[in-house]
């Protein structure tokens, strides 16, 4: 029940990006992908969903699927993906956009099931409370919800999550990844999402795998993987760690917050005079 990555190599033209990545995810859990701009995350999202093709490694499910062989249809029940950008163009309503998820199921028409999911998805992301709305006049982050519960709709047994909170406010960030980290572990889902906060990453996420110049260079809980020096060598930052909650967090250290943590240099209240022969308080 996992999903495996075998040293998968992914470029364009002759330039690789994904140099022999080799990774699982578990059925149940949420597997933060985390790596600085051009470290090759969204493409190795975009090759598990079948949009990249691999060169050389594989990709397989539930101990031999090939992913990479499966007729779309036949992908698009198993894996769900939500891109990292919008691209709603069509002259839908919100309901009709998420029923798009139910494609893979149903023949001509939709049945009551189809539709049960669609409003389970919607209720899930807040959207019900959008009405039937186009959705090319939605703003960005509701449009990126849409995305979110078309793929819920789909029922996958693979989520995969393009940094899915990137144009949402902080109250749907954090209620879209609450919604990743439960359908992840109720409907035993497969979970890949690409983040940027780590803080968030840490927070939500079972695992995280850091990926750097296309090569998985660390992979485990949060709290054993972070460290100032893996930091440093993925973003070129210094950082200090610290324990909130019982998650860890991750401080970025600029000359700013340096200066704080110094002691303020020490000033004497008073100056001596010795032409006088005694101290004096300053006023
Ligand atoms: N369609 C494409 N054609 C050619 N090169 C591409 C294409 N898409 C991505 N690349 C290149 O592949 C490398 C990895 O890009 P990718 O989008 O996978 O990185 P990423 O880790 O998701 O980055 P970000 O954090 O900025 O989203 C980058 O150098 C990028 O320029």
């Amino acid at each position: 029940m996992t999903l495996r990555i075998d040293s998968l190599v992914v470029g364009y033209g002759k330039r690789e990006v994904v140099k022999g990545a080799t990774l699982q995810v578990r059925k149940g859990e949420l597997v933060g992908l985390l790596g600085s701009n051009g470290s090759g995350k969204s493409t190795l999202i975009k090759t598990i969903a079948g949009i990249n093709r691999h060169t050389r490694g594989s990709i397989t499910w539930n101990g031999g699927t090939d992913l990479a062989a499966l007729p779309r249809r036949e992908l698009a029940k198993i894996v769900a993906y939500v891109p990292q950008s919008i691209g709603l163009s069509f002259a839908l309503d919100i309901k009709e956009a998420v029923l798009l998820g139910r494609t893979p199921y149903f023949g001509t028409r939709p049945r009551d099931d189809d539709w049960d999911h669609v409003e389970a998805a919607m209720r899930l992301l807040g959207l019900d409370e959008l009405g039937d709305r186009a959705v090319t006049e939605l703003s960005g982050g509701q449009g990126q919800r849409v995305l979110i519960a078309r793929a819920l709709a789909q029922d996958p047994e693979i989520l995969l999550l393009d940094e899915p909170t990137s144009a949402l406010d902080i109250r749907y960030q954090w209620q879209t990844l609450s919604v990743a980290r439960a359908v992840t572990r109720k409907n035993n889902v497969a979970g890949v999402i690409a983040i940027h906060d780590l803080n968030q990453a840490a927070r939500f996420t079972d695992r995280v795998v850091f990926l750097h110049d296309g090569e998985v260079i660390a992979d485990g809980p949060p709290a054993d993987v972070y460290s100032p020096e893996l930091i440093k060598r993925v973003y070129g930052v210094d950082v200090e760690l610290s324990a909130y909650k019982g998650f860890v967090q991750v401080h970025p250290l600029s000359e700013h917050a340096e200066h704080h943590h110094r002691p303020a240099p020490f000033a004497p209240a008073f100056t001596p005079r010795p032409a006088e022969g005694r101290l004096e308080l300053q006023a």
